[in-house]
């Protein structure tokens, strides 16, 4: 493997980098989609990636062999990195309503550019691989990762997942790397989605998630930007009594709650600061109701690692929000000793090094790579 594509769609943009084997970036760009275009009409992927990669790849010399893509739901099948093969995309496709923003978006990007690069490289050898969100989750604990339901539905595999992995283990190791001192982290990934994680630092350096605040799906545990995050689930009864539809529930839940619900202007947290200091009540609303769950979430992972000694804040919100991290630090000074730390998000080179790593391998192995 010389140099690697990789794809990270996410909810409210899509992310592109070429990336040589020790995940430096050699070029990146983004967009925002989806969500994050929902008020200027909603510019579909599949137009996006015709418009926008298209070109990109028409100018790419030499053109990559190797695609790795960003999958947030591996569901309990997958927690390493996998070869997209059409048993392993049919399975993938199995998911898609666990994380409606995400896996079926991704999928469309890998068929969309299997056929682009497939008549492109005209006879050549085109691997596309996923990395899961959920895998790093993989080492919670039996405690960690049930939910309290009844025994028939647990052995149909409903439990906690968690998800974000990705960029909450390279946080981890980032922040291993940094200050070998810390032992137990709260990574807190703010962006269009927002998780948390426990993360215990082994004496090698190696980070391991013990608790995470997303479960089953991605819909579960902080406010995000247009996903409610955890509610009653006596709540939900009480609308289903009421008459609610699946797919009204989800796309309600989903895509109309969240900060977007709550403001009833918008999920981006630079345009709530601005109309929160204008005035605007939903735009204040919304930012006291995130901060409120994300203080509550926050002790709970601290409470999980039996004591914390960093807090690494990163995602959109989380590396640029100056406002958020000095309450969060104002409102956690209570607690002895607390680093704080701001980590760029880099799901992209921890791909990389992640599929490097299954390279050497499956070479051991005897599979041949890129
Ligand atoms: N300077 C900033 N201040 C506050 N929020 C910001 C700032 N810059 C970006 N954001 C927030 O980050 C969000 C996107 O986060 P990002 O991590 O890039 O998204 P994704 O989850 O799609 O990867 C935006 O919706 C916006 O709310
Ligand atoms: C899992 C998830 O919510 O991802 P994103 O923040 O990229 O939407
Ligand atoms: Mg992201």
């Amino acid at each position: 493997m010389t140099h690697a594509l990789v794809v990270n769609t996410g909810s409210s943009s899509v992310k592109l980098a070429l990336c040589d084997t020790s995940g430096r970036r050699l070029w990146q760009e983004q967009r925002s989609w989806g969500l994050s275009q929902a008020d200027a009409g909603g510019q579909q992927l599949a137009e996006l990636l015709e418009q926008w990669l298209s070109p990109l790849l028409a100018a790419l010399e030499p053109l990559p062999q190797l695609v790795i893509h960003r999958i947030v739901h591996g569901g309990a099948h997958f927690s390493a990195p996998t070869l997209l093969s059409p048993q392993v995309l049919a399975e993938l496709e199995n998911l898609v309503p666990l994380a409606p923003l995400h896996n079926g978006p991704a999928l469309e990007a890998i068929n969309w550019l299997q056929g682009q690069l497939e008549s492109q490289l005209q006879g050549s050898a085109i691997q596309q691989w996923a990395c899961f969100d959920t895998a790093f989750h993989a080492s919670l604990s039996e405690a960690a990762s049930t939910y309290a339901i009844p025994a028939s539905w647990r052995q149909q595999g409903l439990r906690r997942f968690g998800f974000h992995g990705l960029n909450h283990q390279h946080v981890g190791e980032t922040v291993a790397a940094r200050d070998p001192d810390i032992r137990r982290l709260i990574s807190c990934q703010l962006g269009a989605g927002c998780s948390l994680c426990a993360i215990e630092i082994d004496p090698q350096g190696q980070p391991r998630s013990v608790d995470t605040t997303m479960g089953f799906t991605p819909l579960e545990g902080l406010v995000m930007a247009s996903r409610s995050g955890s509610v009653d689930p006596g709540l939900l009864l009480h609308l289903m009594r009421q008459g609610i539809g699946v797919s009204e529930l989800d796309t309600a839940l989903n895509r109309q709650s969240g900060l977007l619900g709550l403001s009833e202007l918008s999920g981006d947290m630079r345009e709530l600061r601005l109309q929160a200091g204008e005035g605007h009540r939903g735009a204040q609303l919304a930012i006291a109701v995130f901060r409120h769950r994300l203080l509550q979430g926050i002790g709970a992972m601290a409470a999980s690692l039996g004591g914390v000694e960093a807090i690494a804040l990163s995602g959109g919100i989380g590396e640029h929000d100056d406002a958020l991290a000095t309450e969060l630090e104002q409102a956690l000074a209570w607690l002895p000793g607390l680093r704080w730390l701001r980590v760029a998000a880099d799901e992209e080179g921890l791909m990389v090094r992640l599929i490097a790593k299954s390279c050497v391998t499956s070479r051991r192995t005897g599979q041949r790579l890129a």
